[in-house]
């Protein structure tokens, strides 16, 4: 099948080298010229495990392309994806600007049937108005369907190649069958529903996990006053096939480019039809609050703020999850904040999302780290952000020595007793018990 992809971001990027590797001859358009520079050159402007060797071995077979060209892309396609942001807007509704734009784009350059497909998470209602959009400027047929992306950043090219399910949300029969060709190779659970409810789902499913996680969330805040053990409570409730044990892993919370931009806009989706979403507001809620947990850790430990001033604190972890050099949304972003707002010296590494990082929170404060060894150096704290696999190596006896105090405020349980052995540290995560020299600092804390 001849694709093209418009919008080369994180979805179109992934989606388009997935459909290649299927062996469909891909175009991927950006408005962005140095991005598909980059790409035609043969560079990958993002970091996604694996993704690099899948695009080398597509473009090498001539079945994957980069353009600026939308015209040109869309004239050589039978199937037309739509992948651009849908940013949020003042409100946390989604912004279509992006979306309008591309349709209007593929609109004057339709010459032929072809399956006009939106992958962008979009609000009910988007899909129709795509098409009354294209429609307005063609009198080529052409239907329309919409087939979210449920991808995960970290794991992108498994997750496109080995999906739980296809959702395919289109009217007219040909569009079905030629979207099931499309995808058949995936999976056997594909999905075929109406437009507006394939639309529901990917904004539900985001919100759902969203709420498993604020709800661990909150049941390790109530652990830590309790003296019980989330991980344990985790697993336990984990083992029920009807609760699962995925998205129970207790932190500071989710971020990213979808959870918080997808919860909001649901909320606004649902008010606008005059319906109050009283469960997902609190879900934002606890997640906004969840990361400032760290910061209380540190009080409780080190002294109230004002004493943080000149203090250097090591950060371990910028990016809002491993395996991604993404920091939109990151809680990495306000606890950073926090800390220089108060003082405070942040000594912050992170594997690969440094460039990032610094091109959203730049600040003379900011200590920028080659190391994680190097960020604990005459440290009072160190933070634990992200769960990158090398943080799980550490040697704390070596970490121990470069330290001023040997603290560990771990914000994604990645650490037991074990880690420890044979050193002073102190450490504390997020609704399990505190352990190390004096943790009764924490008392005040736990209440
Ligand atoms: N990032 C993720 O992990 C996932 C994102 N999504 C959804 O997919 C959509 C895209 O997300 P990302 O890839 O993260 O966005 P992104 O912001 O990384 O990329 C969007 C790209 O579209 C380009 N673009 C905008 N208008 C264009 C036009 N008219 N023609 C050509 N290119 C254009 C932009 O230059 C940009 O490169 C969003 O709706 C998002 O919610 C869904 C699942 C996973
Ligand atoms: O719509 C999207 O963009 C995507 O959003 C999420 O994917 P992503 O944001 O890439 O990453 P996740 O693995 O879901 O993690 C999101 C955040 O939740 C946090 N998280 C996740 C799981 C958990 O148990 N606890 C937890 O705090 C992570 O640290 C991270 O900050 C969804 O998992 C994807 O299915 C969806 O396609």
């Amino acid at each position: 099948m001849n694709i093209a992809v418009i919008g080369t971001g994180y979805v179109g990027l992934v989606s388009g080298v997935c459909y290649a590797e299927l062996g469909n001859h891909v175009i991927c358009v950006d408005k962005e010229k140095d991005k598909i520079r980059v790409l035609q050159e043969g560079g990958i402007p993002i970091y996604e495990p694996g993704l690099k060797q899948l695009a080398d071995h597509n473009r090498e077979l001539g079945r994957l392309q980069f353009t600026f060209d939308t015209l040109e892309a869309v004239r050589q396609s039978d199937v037309v994806i739509i992948a651009v942001g849908t940013p949020p807007g003042p409100r946390g509704e989604a912004d279509l600007q992006y979306i309008e734009a591309a349709a209007r784009e593929i609109g004057d350059a339709m010459n032929g049937y072809k399956v006009v497909v939106v992958k962008s998470t979009v609000p009910v209602g988007t899909n129709e108005k795509v098409q009354q959009i294209v429609r307005s400027r063609t009198d080529q047929v052409f239907d329309i369907a919409s087939v979210p992306e449920f991808l995960r950043e970290g794991s992108a090219v498994r997750d496109t190649l080995y999906p739980d399910r296809i959702v395919i949300g289109a009217e007219s029969p040909q569009a079905v069958e030629l979207l099931k060709q499309l995808h058949q190779s995936l999976t056997p659970e594909i999905i075929v529903t109406d437009i507006r409810s394939a639309e529901m789902i990917k904004y539900a499913s985001n919100a759902f996990l969203a709420t498993k996680i604020s709800f661990i969330n909150e049941i390790a805040n109530i652990c830590e006053k309790v003296g019980a053990d989330v991980t344990e409570v985790a697993t336990g409730m984990g083992l029920d096939h009807r609760i699962g044990p995925h998205f129970l892993q207790a932190g500071i919370g989710y971020g990213g480019s979808c959870f918080p931009k997808d919860t909001k806009a649901l909320i606004q989706i649902a008010g606008n039809a005059d319906y109050d979403f009283k469960l997902l507001k609190s879900v934002v809620e606890v997640n906004r609050q969840q990361r400032f947990g760290i910061i209380d850790k540190l009080i409780a430990t080190i002294g109230p703020m004002q004493r943080m001033e000149g203090k250097k604190v090591g950060v371990w972890g910028l990016a809002f999850k491993p395996d991604t050099d993404d920091v939109r949304e990151a809680p990495a972003l306000d606890i950073v904040q926090t800390l220089i707002e108060h003082g405070a010296i942040p000594k912050v590494y992170d594997p690969v999302a440094m460039d990032n990082f610094r091109s959203v929170l730049d600040h003379p404060s900011i200590h920028w780290c080659r190391s994680a060894l190097e960020a604990a150096e005459e440290a009072e704290a160190i933070c634990l952000l992200t769960e990158w696999k090398e943080f799980k190596q550490t040697d704390f006896k070596a970490v121990e020595q470069v330290m001023l105090r040997p603290l560990l405020i771990d914000g994604r349980n990645i650490f037991g007793p074990q880690h420890f052995k044979d050193t002073q540290f102190l450490y504390y995560s997020v609704g399990r018990p505190a352990f190390g020299q004096g943790h009764g600092a924490m008392q005040t804390l736990m209440g």
